[in-house]
């Protein structure tokens, strides 16, 4: 009947067959793919809609919670669940390896087409010989011993950022308040009350904007969200190379900015590849267009910046420089951009949201903290450093534990990071799953193994970390993924996170602004919070 009427609108169009014809092709373009089921999924359950359509993911994925969605699924239809017509979520840590281990085989999927900008870098190019290529490059910049080559910057930037809270802390002591940090700050009850997000941004966008293009944004020293932006990037990027003149940029708040970016690159990567071009224009995403093209000009601006005035510094971006193409030549301006670009994106908000989860879990959580204060006070309490070292955190157990627990419960990338099965087909937790189907593990959701965690699992609770079967957390825990596309920065972010965590708790004691104050998290590819405002009171040392 559906086919009798879609030859009938071909061969004779009038327009009340189109009328008919319109719906039954829908029809069947979702509902053929189903009804044959070539790859053999059709019997893992998950949503109505998820078995048809694409869009049942992305319309979610819009919502700012898809981890949360996704972990209900798990715990309503079990570990193997189907989340698009050719999408797989498995919540369970065997599969890790299985999925993103060396040798696995697989590569990553088309979701990561919606995340290039300028051209492909480090993470979303997916052709395996390109990666191997970039990813010896940046690798080695990342390796522990360049790392520890950055901790004086490190140092410098915590440093800029205790003088500054010491300074609104003295002020707030007084009883004053002030608008200096999104939202302002206020004291009162003898502590400085303010959101420290903002504060973890400025902090985590200057050391990485130092590391990578050899300047800071200065957000710390103006207490403000901005960065420079060309005013016509097309013509900045032709003219790299040229002298770059200061008036060529303006100032602009970037944060809120990479915030969107997030979510409407997430929206977009859940839509196929040919309905993408469309999407774009959509009212409720033409922002999200132009958002990730202001962030690309972070990178233009400070690229175009260096290259017209070479130095002999040495950092992320110089190290880039001495990197080879893939004919042997020194990388061309788009791919010097696009992998500084990519170095900013996942170097700076990744750090900020984890590091301000952290603290907000460390002032709902007394107990914890005054463990942790208890253990700074008697590892360094005598050493009269500002800032803790990279050898001063080797010997703090409890530390590690509530960062760790912090990393887990927060889970800043916690959807499944989907991943295409190869040639042969892949054997995962007993199951076969054939060539070409997509499969992801949701670290939010393995996060929250009870199995593993122990049934308090939505408690933050770092003891966990001692009392519990060690090789199956680390097995489990998965912050920064595993395999040849796990994190290339993850030395340099353990580090800063150490560092920072350590350096403004042994300084400052937490507490929550009020009683059952909950941090309200957004998602895009990043879970964020969207604020953390606290109580803050320097610490007798
Ligand atoms: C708390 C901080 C961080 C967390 C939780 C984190 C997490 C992750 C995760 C989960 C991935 C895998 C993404 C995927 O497969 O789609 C990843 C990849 C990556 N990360 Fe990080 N990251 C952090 C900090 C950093 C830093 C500081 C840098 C560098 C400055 C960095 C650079 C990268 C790059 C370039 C990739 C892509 C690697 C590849 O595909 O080969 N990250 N990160």
């Amino acid at each position: 009947m559906i086919v009798d009427t879609l030859q009938n609108l071909i061969t004779n169009p009038s327009p009340s067959s189109a009328v008919l014809a319109l719906p039954a092709a829908v029809l069947l373009y979702h509902f053929v793919p189903w009804l044959l089921d070539s790859k053999g999924i059709r019997k893992y359950p998950g949503p109505f809609l998820a078995k048809f359509t694409d869009s049942w993911l992305a319309y979610i994925s819009k919502q700012g919670y898809r981890s949360e969605l996704i972990h209900d699924l798990h715990l309503k239809h079990g570990p193997i669940v189907r989340i698009a017509p050719n999408h797989l979520s498995v919540a369970d840590s065997v599969a890790l390896n299985s999925i993103y281990g060396h040798g696995s085989g697989t590569l990553k999927s088309d979701f990561y087409d919606a995340f290039v900008s300028i051209e492909r870098g480090l993470f979303n190019v997916r052709d395996r010989s390109e990666h191997t290529r970039k990813r010896k490059i940046i690798a080695h910049i990342f390796s522990q011993k360049s790392v520890i080559a950055f901790e004086p910057k490190i140092q410098m930037y915590i440093t800029q950022f205790l003088h500054q809270w010491d300074r609104l802390y003295d002020m707030a002591a007084k009883g004053m308040s002030g608008d200096d940090g999104e939202g302002g700050w206020e004291g009162k009850n003898g502590r400085l009350y303010l959101d420290v997000l903002p504060w973890m941004n400025y902090l985590a966008f200057d050391m990485i904007g130092d590391l990578a293009f050899g300047e800071p944004f200065g957000m710390l020293a103006a207490a403000k969200d901005m960065a420079l932006v060309p005013k016509d990037q097309n013509s900045m990027m032709n003219a790299y190379g040229k002298e770059a003149k200061q008036d060529d940029t303006i100032s602009v708040p970037v944060i809120n900015v990479f915030n969107n970016r997030g979510e409407f690159n997430l929206t977009m990567s859940a839509i196929p590849p040919r309905w993408r071009p469309l999407a774009r224009k959509l009212p409720g995403l033409a922002q999200g267009s132009r958002d990730v093209k202001t962030v690309a000009g972070i990178a233009v601006a400070a690229v175009s910046k260096r290259l017209a005035a070479p130095t002999d510094r040495v950092d992320l971006l110089s190290k880039l420089q001495s990197g080879r193409d893939a004919n042997g030549n020194p990388m061309g301006k788009e791919e010097l951009t696009a992998e500084a670009l990519t170095l900013l994106i996942a170097g700076s908000d990744t750090t900020s949201n984890s590091t301000c989860a952290i603290l907000y879990h460390l002032a709902a959580n007394r107990e914890s903290q005054d463990k942790l204060h208890k253990e700074l006070d008697e590892q360094l309490g005598t050493e009269d450093e500002l800032v803790a070292t990279s050898e001063q955190i080797k010997r703090l157990p409890y530390l590690d534990a509530c960062i760790n627990e912090g990393l887990r419960i927060h889970s800043t990338s916690g959807i499944g990071l989907p991943r295409i099965v190869p040639e042969g087909g892949l054997e995962v937790m007993g199951e076969h799953f054939p060539e070409g189907t997509v499969l992801s593990v949701p670290s939010y959701s393995i996060h929250r193994d009870p199995e593993i965690w122990g049934d308090d699992y939505e408690a933050f609770r770092p003891e966990r970390w001692f009392e519990r079967d060690q090789a199956a957390m680390n097995r489990a825990f998965n912050p920064y993924s595993v395999g040849p596309r796990a994190c290339v920065g993850r030395n340099l972010a353990a580090m800063e996170l150490s560092m920072i965590i350590a350096s403004i708790t042994r300084r400052f004691d937490f507490e929550l602004e009020y009683l059952g104050q909950v941090m309200e998290i957004r998602e895009g590819f990043l879970r964020k919070p969207l604020q953390a405002r606290l109580g803050i009171k320097r610490r007798n040392l």
